[in-house]
């Protein structure tokens, strides 16, 4: 078996949504400070991406969850595997995700910063899949609805590689036998 990528949303689609929805995100903290929590390792490309698009001050903080590992299903069960270095509380802390799938992840995650007490939490995916969900997420900012395919780039891995890709794309296992 042989991989290969076919795009599904391209390097100029994806750098054009981030401007607009950075663009957004400003609008809405104007005058206020933000506090990325971007989800590691998945969110960081996305993170970066966004946080050069925002007009407001930013501050900036990583934290490590895990659920799939190697694989494309996921466990079910969600993984802290690094905390965040500082505490959140009093702050508008935007959490950056690459993509909310089944939910659990998030779902987990924004119930653990709550009771941290920032002063506001909010959701902000690159990539959703709403018709994944077991677990219901509220996402204040989405970047792109997707249908049920697994994705990658843009952060995003199969067996830990394209996380590199500039662009979103499934992977598309050909078998060279039948060539
Ligand atoms: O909505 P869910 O079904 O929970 O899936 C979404 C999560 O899955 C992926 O992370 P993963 O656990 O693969 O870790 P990674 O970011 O380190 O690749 C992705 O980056 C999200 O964090
Ligand atoms: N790479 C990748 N990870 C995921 N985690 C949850 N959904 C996905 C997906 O579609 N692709
Ligand atoms: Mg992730």
């Amino acid at each position: 078996m042989s991989e290969k990528v076919r795009v599904l949303i391209s390097e100029e689609e994806v750098e054009k949504r981030i401007c607009e929805m950075g663009k957004e995100i400003s609008e809405y903290y104007k005058g206020e400070e933000v506090h990325l929590v971007s989800v590691l390792r998945g969110g960081v490309f996305f993170t970066c991406q966004l946080a050069k698009r925002l007009s407001v001050p930013v501050s900036l903080d990583f934290m490590s969850v895990s659920s799939y590992g190697n694989d494309t299903k996921s466990s079910g069960v969600v993984k802290v595997i690094k905390d965040l270095d500082d505490a959140i509380e009093g702050k508008n802390v935007l959490v950056v995700e690459d993509i909310v799938d089944s939910g659990r992840t998030l779902s987990y995650l924004l119930e653990n910063l709550k009771s941290r007490k920032p002063k506001s939490l909010r959701l902000c995916t690159l990539l959703d899949k709403p018709e994944c969900r077991v677990t219901d997420v509220h996402v204040d900012y989405t970047g792109f609805q997707i249908p049920d395919e697994f994705v990658v780039g843009y952060g995003l891995d199969y067996m830990q590689h394209y996380r590199n890709f500039p662009y979103v794309g499934v992977v598309e296992l050909e078998d060279e036998a039948a060539k």
